[in-house]
């Protein structure tokens, strides 16, 4: 079984703005609210490809019903912790460029917390945890050690796509998958990456310090695929970007609903870099039938 766990969920409000004019009063031309937060992207993704998850994580108010009533109506699974503080909003603003403005996210008590601990404690062996994004404020500073304890505990395996210190000390515990993007590849080794053929020996130390695949994902160049067998570079097939939000999310879902199946690590990242760009160039996330048809046009090579 596949669970995703979003500690963080969020209401995405993604509004369109011709100009913005920043002390002045700014008339939106579009808007709508999407459900949001990684894990649950990956959820719906995974769910479009016909592979079923269990959606897990905190979810509270007006707003966590929001989500909860959108994943309901998709059909997908979710197991989530009630919490009393509503789930946060986080604003996607189109203009001339993209601009996100992310909520802190509710307070979690410590007992809301104990039960997602306590539910992760039921796991079994073939069972993958997908752990997605950031952590309210709230939780302890080590809550996705905790959660990867116990993943660990019940030898189920974990996939993390968090940042900094929760990402490197995830690590040794030997993740199936890690995604960073360029920027969150320099910032955890400090340095400034910005060519392919810098980042090659960052992606080799991420699997010398324990991840079993990494994926550094870089946009619109597509991204790079370091494993045991080798590195491969993947090329994004060109196309009108829509919307950037999600690509990440997408890539992992497409990753992992393959490498479930297949066991193909290189067919697993084909199908990654489809769902990847498939979301960029949809408004929301991608369905199944783009994401297919990207498929074909995706070239990976061996580095
Ligand atoms: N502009 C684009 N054109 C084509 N493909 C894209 C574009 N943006 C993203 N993708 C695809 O999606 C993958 C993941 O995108 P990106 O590197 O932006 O991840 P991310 O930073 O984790 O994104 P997010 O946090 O918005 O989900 C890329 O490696 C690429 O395959
Ligand atoms: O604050 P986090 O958890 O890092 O990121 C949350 C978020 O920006 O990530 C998703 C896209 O990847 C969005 O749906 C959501 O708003």
């Amino acid at each position: 079984m596949i669970y995703t766990v979003t500690l963080n969920p969020s209401i995405d409000y993604v509004v369109q703005v011709e100009e913005v004019t920043l002390g002045k009063l700014n008339k939106i031309h579009t808007d709508f609210k999407l459900p949001g937060g990684k894990g649950i992207n990956v959820s719906r993704i995974l769910h479009a490809l016909e592979t079923e998850s269990t959606a897990l994580g905190f979810l509270g108010g007006f707003t966590g019903e929001f989500i909860a009533n959108w994943l309901k109506n998709e059909c997908i699974d979710t197991d989530f912790i009630q919490v009393q503080d509503d789930t946060r909003i986080n604003i996607k603003l189109k203009s001339i460029e993209e601009t996100e403005i992310n909520g802190r996210g509710p307070t979690i008590t410590n007992e809301e917390a104990d039960r997602l601990l306590r539910k992760l404690s039921e796991l079994k062996e073939d069972d993958v945890v997908i752990l997605s994004g950031s952590k309210p404020p709230s939780l302890p500073e080590d809550f996705y050690q905790q959660l990867i304890k116990r993943i660990s505990g019940s030898n189920a395996t974990f996939v993390i796509d968090t940042t900094g210190k929760d990402l490197e000390t995830a690590l040794s515990y030997k993740p199936l998958l890690i995604k960073p993007n360029t920027v969150e590849l320099s910032d955890l080794f400090n340095v400034d990456l910005k060519k392919q053929e810098e980042i090659i020996p960052y992606g080799k130390k991420l699997l010398e310090l324990g991840a079993e695949h990494v994926i550094v994902s870089m946009a619109g160049d597509g991204a790079l695929l370091f494993t045991s067998e080798g590195v491969f570079r993947g090329i994004s097939p060109s196309g009108t970007v829509k919307n950037s939000v999600g690509a990440g999310d997408s890539m992992i879902a497409g990753f992992i609903g393959e490498f479930m199946k297949s066991k193909n690590a290189v067919k697993a990242f084909k199908m990654g870099l489809a769902a990847g760009s498939a979301t960029a160039f949809s408004d929301d996330l991608a369905k199944k039938e783009d994401i297919l048809s990207i498929l074909a046009a995706v070239q990976v090579e061996e580095f």
